[in-house]
């Protein structure tokens, strides 16, 4: 639930938006004027303004200065008329979030809102990740199989040196334990051990979240910002998912690598990095490479000792190893005993492919051991892709009914559930159920936002 304000100089827009947002489950505040709307924006605490570009003889424009200004992570959307089409690019340049036009669907402010309030969210989240980068868990790296003794052996060579580490591999097979375990072995054991998502961050926020910002930088830039190069001190960043950064960040990332040094959005002095890099990938990036989304040189410089994770399908001696690993644990977490599992679900657990891996795993065990009352945990407590469940076909997707249909409710429909198959698929892992359907993180994830699929 979000706090919303809506702004508009028409009564009968303002019932119609109050009502809309209102049934999504937002509180909602209305204001016909510039006046009305400063003093709901001071009272302070609104997550998202929705405003009309023209309020009779006020400005939208004046809004949205005023809350960025007071309140700079407050979103604002701009409604508009086509005509005003301009005033509207000139409002996101002044830190709109989005604009939408009249006449507008339904279905597409709701989107537009929910958009805003997921960036406002992923905004907020980062800034909850800074503050706790410093408490690194102690999760070993645990495998017994040749090629995680292999992973061990080498992250205990690579650790004491400060070279750059490239970790590969599907999502979920372990990346970040490895780059916490080079981090511990290191030495920097007391430094902080910052972890980003490159693709996890709204691109246009991504530079100055990881080499921070000056003071009016930029419409929003209302202080000084260190960037996580410098939060990380000398201790270790851990860049996940770098094949999504940006081409402009790229080449910034390759300027701070090679002459480790960095320079603030807006700043005019260099700062020096003292952080050692570890960058994790589950795209192949020599591909990347060659379609021209990942720059060559940068590829180099990363790729110094690249440190593979299988998958878990591959090695699939670690499973047993990992079930009561985390048996264990979410037991333990929720004060119970260390239940038992029944054969049936042994033998669905250790024939199952794994494809979201160790995290995927994790996640079943968890839900298993919520699940069961008791000390055994039979098959019933196991999602229904494990129990051996076809999955369900969109059935005769592509027949045209006698009567006709309502084509992009019958493609939206296909959309959503090839979405909630994927997921299903991956154990909820989003990276994986991306890569099944061919789509980009971001892209994956707009769709789920669109559909209200997965908690998004
Ligand atoms: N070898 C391992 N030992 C202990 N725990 C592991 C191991 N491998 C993975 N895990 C656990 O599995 C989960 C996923 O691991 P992690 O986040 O490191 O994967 P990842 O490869 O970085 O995934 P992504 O690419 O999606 O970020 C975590 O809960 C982690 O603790």
């Amino acid at each position: 639930m979000a706090s919303i304000l809506v702004v508009d100089d028409e009564l009968s827009m303002r019932e119609f938006l109050d009502i809309l947002l209102r049934k999504e489950g937002h509180e909602v505040a209305t204001a016909a004027d510039a006046s009305g709307a400063l003093a709901r924006v001071a009272q302070g605490d609104l997550d998202l303004v929705i405003t009309d570009l023209r309020l009779g003889r006020d400005s939208g424009i004046d809004v949205l200065r005023a809350v960025k200004e007071q309140a700079p992570s407050t979103e604002v959307v701009m409604v508009t008329a086509f005509a005003t089409t301009e005033n509207a690019i000139q409002a996101m340049k002044l830190g709109a979030y989005d604009y939408v036009l009249k006449p507008f669907k339904v279905e597409e402010l709701r989107l537009v809102v929910a958009k805003a309030l997921e960036h406002r969210a992923l905004v907020a989240e980062n800034r909850v990740l800074r503050r706790t980068v410093r408490a690194p868990r102690e999760d070993a790296l645990l495998g017994r199989s040749p090629a995680i003794v292999e992973v061990r052996e080498l992250v205990e060579k690579v650790a004491p040196a400060r070279t750059t580490i490239l970790v590969t591999g599907e999502s979920g097979t372990g990346k970040e334990v490895v780059a916490r375990a080079i981090h511990l072995h290191g030495g920097r054991r007391e430094q902080p051990f910052v972890a980003i998502n490159c693709g996890a961050i709204p691109e246009g926020l991504i530079e100055s979240e990881l080499f921070g910002h000056e003071r009016g930088a930029f419409t929003g830039a209302t202080e000084t910002r260190a960037g996580l190069f410098e939060v990380a001190g000398s201790g270790t960043l851990f860049l996940d998912e770098v094949g999504e950064l940006p081409p402009p960040v790229q080449v910034k990332l390759l300027r701070a690598l090679q002459e480790r040094r960095i320079r603030r959005v807006g700043g005019s002095r260099d700062l020096p990095v003292a952080a050692r890099i570890v960058a994790a990938t589950n795209r192949e990036l020599g591909a990347e490479v060659q379609a021209g989304r990942f720059r060559e040189d940068l590829f180099y410089r990363l790729n110094v000792i690249q440190i593979r994770m299988p998958p878990l399908r591959d090695r699939r001696e670690d499973v047993p190893l990992f079930l009561e690993h985390f048996l264990g644990r979410f037991a333990a977490e929720q004060g119970r005993p260390h239940p038992r599992l029944s054969p049936e679900a042994e033998r669905a657990l250790l024939g199952h492919a794994w494809p979201g891996n160790v995290r995927e795993l994790a996640n079943v065990v968890e839900r298993a051991v919520t699940l069961t009352t008791g000390d055994v945990i039979d098959l019933s407590a196991l999602p229904p892709n494990l129990r051996g469940r076809p999955a369900a076909a969109p059935a005769e997707a592509s027949a045209l009914p006698e009567v006709g249909l309502d084509l992009q409710g019958h493609l939206d429909a296909i959309e959503r559930a090839l979405l909630e198959q994927a997921l299903e698929r991956t154990g909820g892992v989003k990276t994986e159920a991306a890569r099944l359907l061919s789509l980009t993180f971001r892209s994956l994830r707009y769709r789920l936002a669109k559909y209200g699929i997965g908690g998004e």
